[in-house]
Formats: structure tokens, sequence, C-alpha cells
């Protein structure tokens, strides 16, 4: 019940996205795929965790930009050497720290109200809290925690949800960015994989049977990852003295895991700068890090392993699908080359400008149903019927 509400969710997000392409389409105007991805997928996350649209496709406001201010400065916090944010007096007077200040006091405001309006919808239902509770009304992450029992005014509760905004958004956006930036590299890729929207998606919104057959498409997310895993480092740190097989590891030092260099070791992967999703059988197990023996890190592993893993793969192969089943995608004429930077995930240097044309619909074939018949004077003719029309041809004729 779950999977199916959030399956709709992605659907119609998806499909807001569509329409903004088809606009772009019409006025024959290039659109920066990265920014729109990431749109897309903070209106996903922002009404799966909290039952917020943020409708940041339609418009921007305020909150939106707020969002905006305080994940750039969580990732620069994440990377940056020194914690100057931290420093006092500076983190008053810094034009910087004062804007994440008020974007902060913005965020947790609407959080406040989000929390109070969910914290009287669970009070008024019925409805008893089980392993499998929804309420199909609002089945956010906010609503089940309420549920369960979480205490609402707990600061736990709102770290959580904002770990998962934070989490959830800037990683499937860039999965989807370096994924339609491979496609525009493999167009024998993309053909195969508009075979398959064509084949599996209907004219409504996909549904939970259409994702289950969309193998291919997952197959080219699974080596999109392969190739651009986000975040592309992971980093720990050690709480004692240890040995990390023959070297040692002093307590408080950081370790990087660098799963870029893991994903593309060439003692790991045949071709392994290749984008082959071929390479994992369309009928073998969906690739992870247990059955590939920890040499493919997409989520993590172990007890800190991604909490949204099968959340995101649908996610972008939905909206892979619904974007392809549509529109062509080329590098825009003229767009400055894609170059990366990395902060928590690979981002482009200066965007992902791209060309998108409607596809033309290929030619509905009729399903023929050839009845040879044989005439007198021994030449054949064949009677052939689909979608109510008769066709005859007649070798006599040929
Ligand atoms: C394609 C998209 C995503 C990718 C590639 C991804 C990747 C990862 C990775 C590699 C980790 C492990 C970090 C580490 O070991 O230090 C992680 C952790 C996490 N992810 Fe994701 N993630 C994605 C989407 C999501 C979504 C949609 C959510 C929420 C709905 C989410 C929630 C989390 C959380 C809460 C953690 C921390 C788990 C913990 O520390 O216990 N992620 N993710």
């Amino acid at each position: 019940q779950y999977v199916t509400a959030m399956i709709g969710l992605f659907g119609n997000a998806s499909d807001r996205l569509c329409q903004k392409l088809d606009k772009a389409a019409s006025d024959g105007e290039d659109v920066e795929m990265e920014s729109l991805f990431s749109r897309l997928t903070l209106d996903v996350i922002g009404k799966a965790v909290f039952n917020y649209d943020f409708d940041s496709l339609s418009y921007d406001n305020g909150i939106v930009e707020a969002v905006y201010v305080t994940l750039r400065e969580a990732e620069m916090r994440s990377t940056s050497p020194i914690p100057t944010w931290e420093i006092p007096i500076w983190k008053d007077i810094s034009p910087r720290q004062r804007k994440v200040n008020e974007a902060l006091a913005l965020i947790n405001n609407i959080l406040d109200e989000l929390i109070a309006t969910c914290k009287r919808m669970v009070d008024e239902e019925d409805l008893q809290f089980h392993e499998e509770y929804m309420n199909e009304k609002d089945p956010s992450i906010l609503h089940f925690l309420l549920a369960s029992g979480d205490d609402v005014s707990s600061k736990q509760l709102r770290d959580d949800l904002m770990t998962m905004l934070i989490a959830g958004h800037e990683t499937s956006a860039a999965v989807l960015t370096w994924t339609f930036y491979l496609l525009s590299k493999y167009p024998n890729v993309m053909s195969k994989l508009q075979a398959e929207a064509d084949a599996v998606l209907g004219d409504g919104l996909p549904t939970i049977d259409d994702v289950k057959k969309l193998k291919y498409t997952t197959r080219v997310i699974n080596e999109s990852l392969r190739l651009y895993p986000q975040p592309p480092v992971l980093i720990r740190r050690s709480l004692e003295d240890d040995m990390l097989g023959e070297y040692p590891i002093g307590k408080g030092e950081d370790i990087f895991i660098s799963i870029w260099n893991l994903h593309r070791c060439p003692k790991h992967w045949d071709d392994a700068d290749v984008f082959n999703p071929e390479r994992w059988p369309l009928d073998g197990p969906n690739p992870n890090e247990t059955n590939q023996k920890f040499s493919y890190l997409p989520f993590g592993g172990g007890p800190r392993k991604c909490v949204g893993d099968m959340f995101a793969t649908f996610e972008t192969v939905v909206a892979t699908a619904m974007l392809v089943k549509r529109f062509d995608f080329q590098m825009a004429p003229g767009a400055p080359p894609v170059e990366m930077t990395t902060g928590a995930t690979i981002h482009t240097t200066k965007g992902l400008n791209m060309t998108v044309t409607r596809r033309i619909k290929p030619p509905v074939i009729p399903n023929l149903e050839m009845k040879i018949v044989s005439d007198s004077e021994g030449s054949t003719s064949s009677t052939a019927s689909g979608e109510g029309q008769q066709v005859e041809v007649s070798t006599s004729q040929v």
C-alpha cells in the first residue's frame, strides 16, 4: 500500500516535470536539467517526509530558497576543514551565517506547523498503529512517526526529518542528472530505454506492476550509480585506536572511503569506465553490496546503509522512464562542456543544458493475421486484418 502511494507520488511529480519540458519543447528553449531534477526530487521528498508540497517545479517561493540555503550550508560544513560557523561573534555577524539562521528559522516554523497539523490528524483518526500502518490521505514519514508515538516536541524528530530531506533530495537529483548525461553520450542505450518505456508504460501514471517490468531502466540506474556514486566518498571517524588491515588508525582520525575509485577499479570491473547497463543481467538479482561482494556500494553497507534505497531506485526509475517515453534529450548546441565538482554529491560546474524535443510516436502497426488463399490459376493472395481494416495483397499483382 505504501509503495503504491509512493509510486503515485513519483508519477505525479514526474508528470509535472514533463509538462514543464513540453512547454520548453514548444517554445524551442533549451533547459538546464540539473536544477529541474533538483526541484523534482525536492517536491517528492517534501511530500514523502512531511506531506508538504513545495511545488518547486511550478514556482519559486521563500521556503524553496530557504531549503537551498540550508542544503548548501550543510554541504559546505561537511567538507570545510575549519568550523567557521562555530566561531563566537563571527557566527552572528557573518552575512552568510545570518542568511542561514534566517533560513533555518523559516524552515523550523513551517516544520512546527506541519507537525502540529499532523498531530491533530493523528489524534482524530481511529486507526490503530501497527507495523503496516499507513494513513491513505497522508502516507508521509512524519505521520507514521507521530502515529507510532514519537514526541511532537522532540529535537530528535525534527533532526530525523531534516536528515531525510537532505539525504533523499540531492542524491536522487544527482543520479538523474548523471543518468541523462550518460544517455546523451550513449544513444544506443537511450533507444533501448525508450523501447522499454514504450512497451511497458501506458498513457496514465506508472503502476507498481509497470515499475517491476521496467527492468532495463533499473539496470540503467544501477550502472549510472556505479559510474557516478552519490556521495562519491564515505567518511568515518575512528572512536578508538584500531587497525584497518595492516594500517594503524588513531582515535579521532577520519577515514575516507572512495566509492568512485572502487566503482571504477579495473581489478573489479571489465571496461570499468564504460557505461554498459548490459553488464547487469536483466533476469539476475538487483545488484547490491552483498551480492557484488562489496565492490559495488551505491547505497553504502552495514548498519549505516541508506534507509531510502528502494524509495530512491523506484523514484529514479519512474522519472527516467516517463521522461524518455515522451522526449528525446540531446546536449544543447553551444552548451559549456559538462564538468564535475563534488560536495556531498557530484554536481556539474555549469549545469546540464539540454535540448528537449517531443518524440514522434512510432506508427501503430496492425496485428497482421495472414490468411493464404489460392485461386484456380495458382496465384496466391493473403488477407490481413488489423484495427478494423481489411488489406488485400495478391502475388499476381507483385
Ligand atoms: C539515489 C538516491 C540515494 C543514494 C545514492 C543514497 C546513498 C546513500 C549512502 C551511500 C548512504 C550511506 C552513507 C554512509 O555510509 O556514510 C546513505 C545513507 C542514508 N540515506 Fe540515502 N541515498 C539516496 C536516497 C535516499 C532517500 C530517498 C532517503 C530518504 C527517504 C535516504 C535516506 C538516507 C538516510 C537517513 C541515511 C543515513 C542512514 C544512517 O546513517 O543510519 N537516502 N544514502
